[in-house]
This record gives structure tokens, C-alpha cells and sequence, in this order.
């Protein structure tokens, strides 16, 4: 009797980092789509998701709070800075605003996220 084998991907995400091009608010409805469907993915229900507000260097950009009330997460996020959410259940999730051509933003961004991956 041969065996069969079957292939098997086992992939373990630490984080998800979802970039917004905070200045394109014409997608700003595709974006909210994209990301809900990634926050309701069960394989990815206990994952730290950063969201990076890209493009602040355009006057026009959306500020931090316009972007988070179109992404419907004005009462999801869970708060910058050292917030220990262990016991809590919930999935750290906050937003940050950056501009990558001026290399500004990102940084604060990684390092509040660097706390929740293990
Ligand atoms: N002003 C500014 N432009 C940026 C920034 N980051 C990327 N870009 C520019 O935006 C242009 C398009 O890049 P993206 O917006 O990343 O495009 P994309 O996501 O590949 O394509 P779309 O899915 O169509 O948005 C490029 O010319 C980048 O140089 C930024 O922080 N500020």
C-alpha cells in the first residue's frame, strides 16, 4: 500500500502591519473592507495589528482620528504607549500615522508593536 502525502503550509503570523494611503479617502471604504476582513479571519484572531496611516507629508492627508472613524475603529483601538493587555483577551490594534518618503511615524509605530510579539 503506498502512502499518500499530503502537503501541509503551516504559516504563523506574529503581527499584521495594514498600510493606508491616508490621503486616497476615495478608498478609504475599500480599505476599511480589506481590513475587516482580515480582522475577522479566526487564524488571525489573537494577532497585534499595527495600522500605518501613510502619506501625512500631503497637507490633504486624513489626520489620525478621520482615519480611524472610516476604518470603524474609533472604539477598537486598545491604546499606544506600554498597555499590558495578557489577561485581557483582546487583540492590541492602534493606529499610526507616518509619511515613509520622509521616514517619519513608522518607527513608533514598530516599536509599540514589538511589545505583543512574543
Ligand atoms: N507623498 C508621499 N508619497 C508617498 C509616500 N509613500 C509612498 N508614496 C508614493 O506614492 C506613490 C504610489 O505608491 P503607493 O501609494 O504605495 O501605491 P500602491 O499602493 O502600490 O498602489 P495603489 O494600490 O494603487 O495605491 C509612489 O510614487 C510613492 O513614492 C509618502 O509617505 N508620501
Amino acid at each position: 500500500m503506498a502512502l499518500e502525502f499530503s502537503p501541509m503550509l503551516v504559516v504563523q503570523v506574529d503581527a499584521v502591519v495594514y498600510l493606508v494611503d491616508a490621503y486616497d479617502k476615495e478608498r478609504f471604504a475599500e480599505s476599511k473592507k480589506e481590513l475587516d476582513a482580515l480582522l475577522s479571519d479566526e487564524s488571525l484572531a489573537n494577532v497585534p495589528f499595527l495600522i500605518l496611516g501613510n502619506k501625512i507629508d500631503i497637507p490633504y492627508a486624513a489626520s489620525e482620528d478621520e482615519l480611524r472613524y472610516h476604518l470603524g475603529l474609533t472604539n477598537f483601538t486598545t491604546g499606544k504607549g506600554r498597555v499590558n493587555l495578557t489577561d485581557s483577551n483582546v487583540r492590541p490594534l492602534e493606529v499610526f500615522m507616518c509619511s515613509i518618503v520622509r521616514k517619519m511615524g513608522y518607527g513608533e509605530g514598530f516599536q509599540w508593536l514589538s511589545q505583543y510579539i512574543k
